[in-house]
C-alpha cells in the first residue's frame, strides 16, 4: 500500500509547511524505528505535536493524500519528505568558530543521521588547530575557500563571536555558500540567493519567560507555540534577501 501521490503535486510549498516538514519526517522517523507501518494523520499529527487539519492539508501540497480507512505509508511518507526538504541527498556542512557551541555542534551526531555531513571544522585562532572535534581536524578558517571547493559545500553554520560573524558569512558567500544557519546574535546581512536562519536560544527561553510571567499575574495565555507552529518559525528564523 503506498500513499496517493497526485501527479500535479504543487511545487510552491508555503514557507509555514516547509518548516513543517522536519517535524512530520522526526515523527515519521520516529514511527518506523517503532515498527509502525502505516498511521492515521490523527496518530502523526499527534507525534508532530500539530493538528490534524493542518497536517493534512501540508501533505496535500507534496500530493499526499494517505488511503481512506488506511491511512499513510509511514516508510514511503517518511521518502516523500524526506526527498521534498533535499536530506535524501548528503550535504555537506562546514562549521566555522570552534569554541563552546562549535565543539557541542560538531559533535552532535543528529546532523549526520539527517543527511548533513560536517567536512570541516574551521576555527581563526591558531592554538585550536591542533585540535580534533569529533574525529575532524580543526583547520585555519583560510582553508575555507579549499574545503568549499573541493567538497561542494552548500551550507555553512556561524559559531563564532557575533563580530566575527558578518566577515565569515561574507567570506562563506564569497566563495559560493549559499546557506548560513548563524548562531551568532548579529543580524547577518547577505545578497540575494543566499539564504540565513538564524537560531537564538535566548530568544526562546524570553519567550517562555514572558508566558511565566504571564502565568504567574494569573492571566490566561494562549499554548506557547512548539516546532510544530508556523508562529515558532516566525520568531526562531529570520531570512534576510
Ligand atoms: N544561538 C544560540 O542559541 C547560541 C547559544 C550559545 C552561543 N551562541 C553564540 O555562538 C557564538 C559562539 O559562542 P561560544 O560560546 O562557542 O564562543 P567561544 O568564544 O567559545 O567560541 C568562538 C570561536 O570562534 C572563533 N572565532 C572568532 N573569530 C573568528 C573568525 N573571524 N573566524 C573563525 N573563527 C573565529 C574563536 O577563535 C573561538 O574558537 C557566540 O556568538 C554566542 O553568542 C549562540
Amino acid at each position: 500500500m503506498t500513499a496517493r501521490t497526485s501527479p500535479e503535486a504543487s511545487r510552491d510549498i508555503p514557507e509555514a509547511t516547509v518548516a513543517r516538514l522536519p517535524v512530520y519526517l522526526r515523527a515519521l522517523t520516529g514511527l518506523v524505528e517503532a515498527g509502525t507501518r502505516t498511521c492515521s494523520s490523527e496518530e502523526l499529527a499527534g507525534a508532530a505535536g500539530v493538528n490534524s487539519a493542518k497536517l493534512r492539508k501540508d501533505l496535500s501540497y507534496l500530493g499526499s493524500y494517505g488511503t481512506r480507512g488506511v491511512g499513510y505509508d509511514v516508510d514511503y511518507l517518511r521518502y516523500q519528505i524526506a526527498r521534498e526538504i533535499g536530506v535524501e541527498q548528503d550535504w555537506p556542512v562546514v562549521i566555522v568558530g570552534i569554541g563552546n557551541l562549535g565543539h557541542a555542534l560538531a559533535n552532535f551526531s543528529g546532523f549526520r543521521s539527517r543527511g548533513f555531513r560536517v567536512v570541516a571544522l574551521l576555527d581563526a585562532d591558531p592554538s585550536r588547530h591542533d585540535e580534533v572535534v569529533a574525529g575532524i581536524d580543526v583547520r585555519p578558517f583560510a582553508d575555507l575557500e579549499a574545503i568549499v571547493r573541493e567538497h561542494g559545500v552548500a551550507i555553512g553554520v556561524i559559531a563564532t563571536p557575533a563580530v566575527a560573524a558578518q566577515d565569515v558569512a561574507d567570506r562563506m558567500v564569497g566563495c559560493g555558500i549559499t546557506s548560513i544557519l548563524n548562531f551568532a546574535p548579529t543580524v547577518l546581512s547577505v545578497p540575494t540567493g543566499v539564504d540565513v536562519r538564524k537560531v537564538d536560544l535566548s530568544i526562546e527561553l524570553q519567550i517562555l519567560a514572558y508566558h511565566e510571567q504571564r502565568k504567574a499575574q494569573g492571566e490566561a495565555t494562549p499554548a506557547t507555540t512548539g516546532p510544530g507552529d508556523p508562529a515558532h518559525h516566525e520568531l526562531v528564523r529570520e531570512e534576510t534577501a
